[in-house]
C-alpha cells in the first residue's frame, strides 16, 4: 500500500497525521543501531535518523536540538533493549505502550518512590495508541514477533535477578528496558509531538551475561522493522 493511502487511513482519528508532509525523526543511541535503521529505510526521504548517544540525558539533549533545527511531526526512539522474562524474548520486537523512567525517584526505607509519588512530575510518557496499534499490526503481518507493554528507561542497566524482579514489581506489565526512551520522549513532548518507542530485544533483563547477547540478531530485526515502517509509510 502506498504512503498516501496509509497516511490517509489515519486522518480521521490521529491528529498528527493531518500534518503534511510527514517527517519522522528516528533517534538511536549507537552507530550500529543507526546503520541498521538506515539500511531498513533505504533512503526513505520522510525519515531522518539521529545518533543521539547512550542514556536519557544525551538522547534528550540531542533530540531537542534536532527538533529545534527542523520540522517533524513524529519522533521514534529505536534501538536494542533488554526483554523482561515472559514478556519479550531475544529476537523479538517491543512496541512500547508507555515510556517509563523506572529509576527516577527516591529510595526510602519503605522502598522506591517514583517522581510521581514524590509529587515532582511524571515518570510516564504516553505513546500514541493508534500509531502503536498500527505499527504493531504491520510488524506482525511481516512475521516479526512483536510484544506491547511499557518500555522502561533506566540510567543503570539491570544486572541482577533481584533488580529485574524489583523492576517487574514496580511496573508489572514492563516488556523491555533500555536507556534513552524517556529523554527522547520528553524532548518530543516539549515540542507537542507524538512519540513511540520501538526496540529489538538483544538480551534478557536479569543477571549480567554478555556472552548471551544477540547483537547481530537484534540488528537484523531492527533493520526489518524499519523496512516494514518504510513500506507501510507510517
Ligand atoms: O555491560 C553490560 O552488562 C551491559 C548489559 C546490557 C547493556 C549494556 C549497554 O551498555 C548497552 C546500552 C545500550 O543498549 C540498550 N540496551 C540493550 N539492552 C539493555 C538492557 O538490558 N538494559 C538497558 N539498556 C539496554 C540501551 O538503550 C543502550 O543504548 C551493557
Amino acid at each position: 500500500m502506498s504512503f498516501e493511502a496509509n497516511y490517509n487511513q489515519f486522518t480521521d482519528f490521529i491528529p498528527w497525521s493531518q500534518q503534511s508532509p510527514l517527517r519522522v525523526l528516528v533517534v538511536t543511541a549507537a552507530l550500529p543501531e543507526r546503520d541498521a535503521v538506515l539500511r531498513g529505510l533505504k533512503s526513505d526521504p520522510r525519515f531522518e535518523v539521529l545518533l543521539g548517544g547512550v542514556g536519557p540525558v544525551a538522547a534528550g539533549v540531542n533530540t531537542s536540538r534536532a527538533l529545534a533545527a527542523a520540522n517533524y511531526n513524529l519522533v521514534i526512539s529505536a534501538g536494542f533493549a533488554g526483554g523482561f522474562p515472559n514478556r519479550a524474548e531475544v529476537g523479538s520486537v517491543v512496541v512500547g505502550t508507555e515510556i517509563v523512567a523506572a529509576d527516577l525517584g527516591a529510595e526510602t526505607p519503605e522502598g522506591f518512590s517514583s517522581l510521581n509519588e514524590l509529587g515532582f512530575g511524571s515518570t510516564c510518557i504516553r505513546t500514541d495508541k493508534g500509531l502503536v496499534d498500527y505499527v504493531t499490526k504491520a510488524l506482525v503481518k511481516a512475521k516479526l514477533r512483536v510484544f506491547n507493554g511499557p518500555v522502561l528507561t533506566v540510567s543503570t542497566v539491570t544486572g541482577t535477578a533481584e533488580t529485574a524482579k524489583e523492576m517487574m514489581a514496580r511496573i508489572p506489565r514492563a516488556a523491555a528496558e533500555a536507556m534513552e526512551g524517556y529523554g527522547v520522549g520528553f524532548a518530543a513532548l516539549d515540542q507537542g509531538l507524538p512519540v513511540i518507542e520501538v526496540r529489538a530485544i538483544s538480551n534478557m533483563v536479569g543477571p549480567r551475561n554478555r556472552s548471551a547477547w544477540r547483537i547481530r540478531e537484534a540488528l537484523e530485526v531492527l533493520e526489518a522493522v524499519f523496512q516494514v515502517l518504510s513500506e507501510v509509510s507510517i
